[in-house]
């Protein structure tokens, strides 16, 4: 960029007068922020001219890469033309209608129906406010509770962080909102034991069905999930678990719910994620990879029964953000569709980038510092042990190794996010098989680095 200030300015502006997103801002502050200032594919730039190997996608959610033209003229045009409109009071626009059925054909096809939002968690708090006045039109008020798991990532709002399971969240905020129970996860690797994992994806499964017993089947609204946890360390559920919990719901009546946030638009390989699993979910929450990050944008779909129940009962939905369907965002969604589309991108990771990367993977799992390599489509974990025959954890403060290796990635020039001592990939859906091999040589440098700290700091 023309004439940026140095590094060190621009921090210190930024430790003046930013407080970062789950941040501690303190050391933050302590070390200097590193400044991003383009990005160019699936490459980074910061401040100081390195260039980075973006294997997060931004925050899961660069799909189709960074510098696409395409949106960028299409974000141009349309706020030429309108940059802003609202869709309430019996108005709406060109984008708006258009960006609507094109996510009603794109979307598994029992959901049709889309409610658009600004980011995901206030897709999820759509989701609360949905299941709630569809069971209340329904005749049925009382079905209130939506029961969702420990260490499940759904948002950062009251009640997105609320049907997250991460502790430390609901701590900080006097959460939970009431009516919203958790049950565990399908986190074989961690709290399996010895379970074969089909036998332990059924079991976590039917927590549900004895959760729903102690609530009363009439105080149960729906169960939502993340195909895949993603947040909460890239948890990838045996194949026994989403089938089993789609059968509870049916059987019991309650609404199954899949945030597709992050899984959703070509991530595990399909469209979405609930696809790869094999379910068929009342409602799903997307943002990320709907835009690729271009410009803020989130939408729940819903299925014909769940908008039958708005539609036909009638009376007004009191509900909705000034930029629900942002004219802006919804040229940069149907322009990023596009791409997604004409390069086939989740044929493309399921039958090529993604099989590539799994082989690679599954190679960095025999690292000595790796307890498992796990991996599907284009999201995958390492998760680093001390033990690897036991899949032991380490002594050391949960997320000190992980830390060691995330900054082994960037000094290799390459992002990888951790989350506790599992190290995260889920990079553009655009990475060629060269940058693939790129993203591994730097993945197994920084594990030796970090092995290497290990031993020299005799952390067990
Ligand atoms: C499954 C899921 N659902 C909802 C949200 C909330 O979306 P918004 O952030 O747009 O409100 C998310 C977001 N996921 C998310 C957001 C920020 C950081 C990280 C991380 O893994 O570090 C993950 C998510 O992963």
């Amino acid at each position: 960029i023309a004439n940026l200030p140095p590094t060190h300015v621009l921090q210190e502006k930024d430790a003046a007068h930013h407080l970062h997103p789950f941040t501690d801002t303190k050391s933050l502050n302590a070390k200097g922020t590193r400044v991003i200032t383009r990005a160019e594919g699936v490459y980074l730039w910061d401040s100081e001219g390195h260039k980075i190997l973006d294997g997060m996608a931004g925050l899961w959610c660069v799909n189709v890469g960074y510098g696409r033209t395409e949106i960028i003229e299409a974000v141009h045009r349309q706020m030429q033309q309108l940059p802003y409109y609202n869709t309430f009071f019996q108005t709406s626009h060109p984008p708006a209608i258009a960006l609507a059925g094109k996510i009603a054909q794109l979307a598994p096809d029992q959901l049709d129906h889309v409610f658009f939002a600004g980011s995901g968690s206030e897709a999820n708090d759509t989701v609360v406010r949905m299941v709630r006045h569809y069971w209340a039109s329904e005749g049925k008020p009382t079905k209130k509770t939506i029961i969702s798991r420990h260490n499940a990532y759904h948002g950062s709002t009251m009640a997105g962080a609320s049907l997250g399971g991460m502790s430390a969240m609901h701590a900080q905020g006097g959460l939970p909102i009431p009516d919203i129970t958790h049950i565990n996860q399908p986190y074989w690797y961690g709290e399996g034991g010895d379970m074969d994992p089909a036998e332990f994806g059924l079991m976590r499964a039917r927590e549900l069905e004895a959760e729903i017993d102690r609530l009363g089947e009439d105080n149960v609204a729906a169960f939502i999930g993340e195909p895949i946890q993603g947040a909460g360390g890239v948890v990838i559920p045996p194949k026994t678990y989403w089938p089993e919990i789609q059968r509870i719901c049916r059987e019991r009546n309650i609404l199954l719910i899949a945030d597709e946030v992050i899984c959703g638009f070509g991530r595990t390989g399909n469209w979405f994620g609930s696809q790869t699993f094999n379910f068929k979910p009342d409602l799903m929450p997307i943002a990320k990879g709907l835009s690729s990050g271009y410009l803020p944008i989130g939408a729940v779909v819903v299925s014909e029964k769940v908008a039958k129940g708005f539609i036909e009962h009638g009376g007004e939905f009191y509900h909705g953000f000034t930029y629900s369907a942002h004219p802006a965002a919804c040229a940069a969604a149907l322009a990023n569709l596009e791409i997604i589309e004409n390069e086939r991108l989740p044929e493309r990771v399921a039958n090529d980038t993604g099989l590539y990367l799994a082989e690679k993977w599954k190679m960095l799992g025999e690292h000595p510092l790796v307890g498992e390599a796990r991996i599907c489509g284009l999201v995958g974990a390492l998760e680093l042990s001390p033990d690897k025959a036991h899949r032991a954890s380490f002594e050391a403060e949960r997320g000190t190794v992980g830390t060691i290796c995330r900054d082994h990635c960037f000094e290799s020039g390459l992002v990888m996010r951790h989350v506790g001592d599992s190290m995260i990939i889920s990079p553009p859906l655009v990475i060629t098989r060269s940058e693939v091999d790129e993203l591994i040589e730097k993945a197994h440098r920084a594990l030796d680095m970090t092995a290497a700290d290990v031993t020299a700091q005799g952390i067990k």
